[in-house]
């Protein structure tokens, strides 16, 4: 039961909520169900059917339309009287500045996605407004609270890199299911349906891997007159025959490895084009054009087919793309909801699994993998958002002291499945909110000012409109306003090797990057390197300094970024061998690694001080 004063801030509270999705929904119904009266909700997405199973203030009517709006009209009917303003847009935009910020008392965030969730962390530390970051992955969740100069703030900890594959790995020696997916989307799918002048590092890798003859584009159009279940056919030899036989003719590649088995489509199904004759010809669809498995009658998703209807729904999947799809052939990009696409990807992962000896997967589990999904759970979300509200409630009555960081566990541990933890203090060698330099290792000679803006500002740091400054030079800007020589004068310095740049970027030189929306800026200290390893370092560029090494020990025991739903945990555990359960697992027991550490002191981490570390991190057994 709230107190007099509870009820008070809350009755009183302007809110600011951004994301409207799995957590959003429900955040926003406890929100109203508790008092508050003053909400603005951002969120730039429209409904999904997907999301219908548990963002529940959407129905089947709604799908398509902008759930900000949509939400807020689902709340207003059983709370007509609450304010509830919506914004459909994306967080980012400029409107959301921090003069916008500053109208809220907090801000509550139920975001997917590390680079929003950077930008809001900016904004409410330029703005000085409190803010709860929360996530979920299937079981786990967690809500963090972040108060300027009280607490860390959501970047004092450095969030693990979405999980990547060499390059030679995906193209030539796959050893894992999930490589094979990500081959399946990144090039097959990519190269039939895709934009097929789009630069790919795939190709490049092939082309190289590959003899003078295959050096031109992969024979994947369709010919003029040619039907599309022939077109079919021929993909299916090349990529799957014709491909995998070129490969073995480099034999120091297979000396220590399994040798892929190359596969034609008379030796799988010798009546191939008996079974597809007609199907989809001259523009007939088939019964149900949105499905390849449906119409072969593969009727469940969870089951692993055989390599034979593997074939059949690859063959089929491309004949129904083309038939339904065809005039955005060229253009379009994997989306893990087109049943479609999933399929393809699916049989093609799974044909080239089985050329190489992997185990197939059913298409429940590698729509898993090609999607980064963890199958989201409405309670989890539930119990994130009702934390949500009272880490809320207790910074809106400054009572700080209480303020606790809540980890949602799949098993207990210690009997417990919400285990609460003190907030950090903020992270003295934090780039965003104490200002430490970075430093970035860079051949100044071989990398362009584009490469620095692209790989590492905007795409490491979530700079979103970069100012890149040495010294009292402006070397690149963006912006409206700006006269037209200077932009000419940006554009092409971005073309320009580090040390061309009119005032050269050289070993020693200091960088000082900033994002006026942000409110946010930062020095990278130039390091010059003549040589990175191009598979391990493929930027050809390292970002390294203090914040990324000076976690203390307790710092490193945080999970890392933190579960979301569909994200952080999930872009960094998804698409192993191992099942999705599997990996969570595994993320589980690193949780219950955590939560041992946290109370009692692990020698073996070294903490330094301990007392002081336990004082941080104390599991406050006794809350709630
Ligand atoms: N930059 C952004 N600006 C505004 N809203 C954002 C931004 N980034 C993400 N969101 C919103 O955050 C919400 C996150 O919700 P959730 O994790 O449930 O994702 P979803 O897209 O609804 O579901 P799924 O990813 O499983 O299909 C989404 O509704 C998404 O539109
Ligand atoms: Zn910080």
């Amino acid at each position: 039961m709230a107190s007099a004063e509870e009820l008070a801030a809350i009755k009183k509270a302007k809110i600011l909520m951004v994301g409207a999705g799995g957590i959003g929904c429900e955040l926003l119904k406890t929100l109203v169900l508790t008092g508050f009266r003053d909400i603005h909700l951002i969120d730039m997405d429209t409904i999904e059917v997907s999301n219908l199973n548990r963002q529940f203030l959407f129905r089947k009517h709604h799908v398509g339309q902008s759930k900000a709006k949509v939400a807020r009209e689902a709340v207003l009917k059983f709370r007509p009287d609450v304010n509830i303003v919506a914004y459909h847009a994306n967080v980012k935009s400029t409107e959301f500045n921090v003069e916008f910020f500053q109208n809220f008392h907090v801000v509550l965030n139920g975001l997917d996605n590390l680079d929003a969730r950077r930008h809001v962390n900016r904004l409410c530390l330029a703005a000085g407004v409190p803010l709860v970051e929360s996530g979920t992955t299937g079981y786990l969740g967690q809500v963090t609270v972040h108060i300027k100069g009280k607490t860390e703030c959501y970047e004092c900890q450095p969030k693990p890199a979405p999980k990547t594959y060499p390059i030679c790995t995906i193209t030539s020696t796959p050893s894992k299911p999930v490589h094979c997916v990500v081959w399946a989307k990144e090039l097959a799918f990519t190269r039939l349906f895709g934009d097929k002048n789009q630069a790919n590092d795939l190709d490049s890798q092939t082309k190289e891997a590959s003899s003078a003859s295959e050096q031109q584009v992969l024979p994947l159009e369709l010919q003029e007159g040619e039907s599309v279940a022939s077109f079919a056919f021929r993909v299916f030899d090349y990529v799957f025959g014709h491909n995998i036989e070129a490969a073995l003719k480099n034999e120091d590649a297979w000396k220590s490895r399994r040798k892929p088995v190359p596969l034609y489509l008379n030796k799988i199904l010798p009546n191939i084009a008996e079974e597809f004759k007609g199907s989809c010809e001259n523009g007939a669809r088939p019964e149900n054009s949105c499905s390849a498995m449906s119409v072969l009658g593969l009727k469940n998703p969870q089951e692993v087919w055989s390599i034979e209807d593997n074939a059949r729904v690859f063959l089929k999947s491309i004949e129904i793309l083309y038939a339904t799809k065809s005039k955005a052939i060229g253009t379009l990009v994997f989306d893990k909801d087109d049943q479609l696409a999933v399929e393809f990807v699916s049989a093609a992962a799974n044909i080239r699994s089985y050329s190489f000896g992997i185990p197939m997967l059913s298409l429940f589990d590698l729509k898993g993998i090609a999607g980064n999904i963890v199958h989201a759970i409405a309670t989890t979300n539930a119990i994130i958002a009702g934390l949500i509200v009272l880490e809320a409630i207790k910074i809106l009555t400054s009572d700080f002291n209480h303020s606790r960081m809540t980890y949602c566990l799949e098993h207990p541990s210690k009997k417990l499945l919400l285990m609460p933890v003190e907030p950090f203090e903020p992270n003295s060698s934090c780039y965003v909110c104490s200002q430490t330099p970075l430093s970035l290792e860079v051949n100044t000679s071989k990398s362009k000012l584009r490469d620095v803006v692209e790989k590492i500002v905007k795409a490491k740091l979530s700079v979103h409109s970069p100012v890149i400054m040495q010294g009292s030079n402006i070397l690149y800007e963006t912006g409206e306003d700006l006269e037209k020589d200077m932009v000419l004068l940006y554009t092409s310095n971005l073309d320009k090797f580090l040390v061309d740049l009119p005032t050269p970027i050289t070993n020693g030189t200091v960088l000082s990057v900033e994002d006026f929306q942000q409110e946010f800026s930062c020095n990278l200290h130039i390091k010059h390197r003549d040589e990175f390893d191009e598979e391990k370092e493929p930027d050809g560029m390292i970002l390294t300094g203090k914040w990324l090494t000076s976690q203390t020990p307790e710092q490193q025991l945080n999970v890392p970024g933190g579960p979301t739903e569909g994200n952080n945990v999930v872009e960094a555990v998804a698409g192993e061998t191992k099942t999705i359960n599997d990996e969570l697992q595994e993320v589980d027991g690193d949780f219950a690694e955590i939560l041992e550490v946290n109370t009692v002191a692990d020698k073996k981490r070294k903490i330094q001080d301990e007392e002081q570390a336990q004082k941080r991190m104390r599991v406050s057994l006794d809350e709630r």
